[in-house]
C-alpha cells in the first residue's frame, strides 16, 4: 500500500497529507486549490458625470436595491435619477477621488493582495464588485482559471441586507447556473459578530480617543426601506421598534437589529458606556419610509443636549467610501458645527488594517478547512 503511495505521488497523480488525508487532484495533476471571492458594492470607473450615470443606472436598476415594480423602477432610475441626480453625485465623487482613485477600490485591491499573501498558494483570491469593474463574472473566471475545487464568497458587508449581500449572492448563482461544472460555493452571510472585525474598528478608533475626551458616540450606518426589513423578517417578528434592541433567532436577518447589535458591541470593545452612545441611519434616498432615527436630524439635535464633541462611526462600511469620507466625515461635520458643536471626528474605516486582513483570513479558514 505505502508502495502504491509512493508511485502515485511521484508521478503527481496523488497528493497525501498525513494529517488531512487524501486531496483530489485535479485534471492537471496538481491539487486543487480553494478560491476566495471578495465582493464589494462597486464604485463609478471615473468621477465624471456619464460614468457616476452608468454606474448609477446599473446599481440603482437592481430589483433587491429599489424593490418596487419593473415599470416605476425604470421610470425613477431612467427619468429622475440618471438624469438629476448622476451630475450632483459625480460632483462628490471628485471630492472623494484620491491619485490612486476611489478608495473603494483601491482598498479592495489592497485587501486582496494582503488576504492573497497572508493565505499562500492554497488558495486563490478575487476581488469583484456588485456594479462597474471588476465584475463578479471576471473575478470568477480567474478563480476557475486557477481550477479552484471550492469557493468562499465574502460578500464585504458587515450586516446581511437584501439589496447587498443578498444581491451579491443573487449575482453569484445567476452567473454560475450556466456553467458545465459547478464548483462548492459557500457564502458568508454576515460577519458583524467575528471578534477582529469588531477589534480592527476599535484599535481604528482608540488613538482618536486617546487625543479627544469626547461628549458623546454616534454610530451612524447606511439606512435601507423600512419595508426592506419587513420582506426580511421571520413571521413579521420586527415592527421597526423594542424588537430590534437585542439580537438573537428570530431578528437574525433584520438588518436594524444587527447594526445595533455592531454598535454594542463596538461601545463594549471601547468601554462606551450605553448612554453615551447613540445609533443612527443616514443616505436616504426617496419619500418611502427608511429605518429610523434618522442620522441627519440626530446630529443636529445634539449640540443643544450637550454633545459638543462627537466621534463618529460607519460599521456598515468597511472601506471609506462616498458614504463615509464624504458624507459623515464633510457633510455631517458642517451640519453639527453649524448647530453647535463644537468638534466631530470620524473613525476612519477598516481600509486594508492588518488586524482587518487577519479577520478575513480567520473566516476563510473558518468556512473551507
Ligand atoms: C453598507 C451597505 C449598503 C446598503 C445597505 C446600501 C443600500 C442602499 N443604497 C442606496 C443608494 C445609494 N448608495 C450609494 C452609495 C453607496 N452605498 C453603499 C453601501 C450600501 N448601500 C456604499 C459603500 C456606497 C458608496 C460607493 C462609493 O463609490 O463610494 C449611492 C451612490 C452615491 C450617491 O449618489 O449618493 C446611492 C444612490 C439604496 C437605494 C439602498 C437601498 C437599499
Ligand atoms: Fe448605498
Ligand atoms: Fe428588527
Amino acid at each position: 500500500m505505502k508502495a502504491l503511495f509512493a508511485i502515485l505521488m511521484q508521478k503527481e497523480l496523488f497528493y497525501f497529507n498525513p494529517e488531512a488525508g487524501p486531496l483530489i487532484i485535479n485534471n492537471m495533476n496538481k491539487p486543487s486549490k480553494k478560491g476566495v471571492l471578495i465582493v464589494n458594492l462597486g464604485t463609478p470607473d471615473s468621477p465624471s458625470t456619464p460614468d457616476v450615470r452608468k454606474y448609477l443606472r446599473e446599481f440603482l436598476s437592481d430589483k433587491r436595491v429599489i424593490d418596487i415594480n419593473p415599470i416605476g423602477r425604470w421610470m425613477l432610475v431612467n427619468l429622475i435619477i440618471a438624469p438629476f441626480r448622476a451630475p450632483k453625485s459625480a460632483k462628490v465623487y471628485q471630492q472623494l477621488w484620491e491619485d490612486r482613485g476611489s478608495p473603494l477600490m483601491f482598498y479592495g485591491l489592497d485587501v486582496q493582495q494582503a488576504l492573497s499573501e497572508a493565505l499562500g498558494t492554497t488558495y486563490e483570491v478575487a476581488l469583484g464588485m456588485r456594479y462597474q469593474q471588476p465584475s463578479i463574472a471576471s473575478a470568477l473566471d480567474q478563480l476557475m482559471a486557477k481550477n479552484v475545487s471550492e469557493i468562499l464568497v465574502i460578500p464585504l458587508f458587515p450586516q446581511y441586507a437584501s439589496a447587498t449581500t443578498g444581491s451579491v449572492a443573487d449575482k453569484v448563482m445567476e452567473i454560475v447556473k450556466d456553467w458545465q461544472v459547478i464548483p462548492t460555493i459557500k457564502f458568508v452571510e454576515q460577519f458583524l459578530e467575528e471578534p477582529l472585525f469588531i477589534q480592527t474598528i476599535a484599535e481604528q478608533a482608540q488613538p482618536l480617543m486617546e487625543k479627544t475626551d469626547y461628549d458623546h458616540f454616534l454610530f451612524s450606518f447606511h439606512g435601507i426601506p423600512e419595508r426592506q426589513i419587513k420582506k426580511a423578517s421571520c413571521d413579521g417578528y420586527c415592527q421597526l421598534g423594542k424588537c430590534c434592541d437585542t439580537y438573537h433567532a428570530k431578528n437574525r436577518y433584520c438588518y436594524r437589529a444587527q447594526c445595533f447589535h455592531t454598535a454594542r458591541l463596538v461601545a463594549q470593545a471601547l468601554q462606551i458606556p450605553e448612554e453615551k452612545f447613540s445609533v443612527a441611519f443616514q443616505s436616504r434616498l426617496g419619500k418611502d419610509p427608511w429605518i429610523q432615527p434618522y442620522a441627519d436630524q440626530m446630529l443636529k439635535e445634539m449640540p443643544a443636549k450637550g454633545y459638543k464633541k462627537v466621534l463618529a462611526f460607519s460599521p456598515s462600511f468597511i472601506a471609506d467610501c462616498l458614504e463615509t469620507t464624504v458624507e459623515v466625515g464633510d457633510e455631517f461635520k458642517e451640519e453639527f458645527l453649524e448647530a453647535g458643536g463644537e468638534q466631530w471626528d470620524l473613525v476612519p474605516s477598516l481600509n486594508a488594517h492588518p488586524t482587518w486582513v487577519k479577520c478575513l483570513e480567520e473566516m476563510v479558514h473558518k468556512h473551507l478547512d
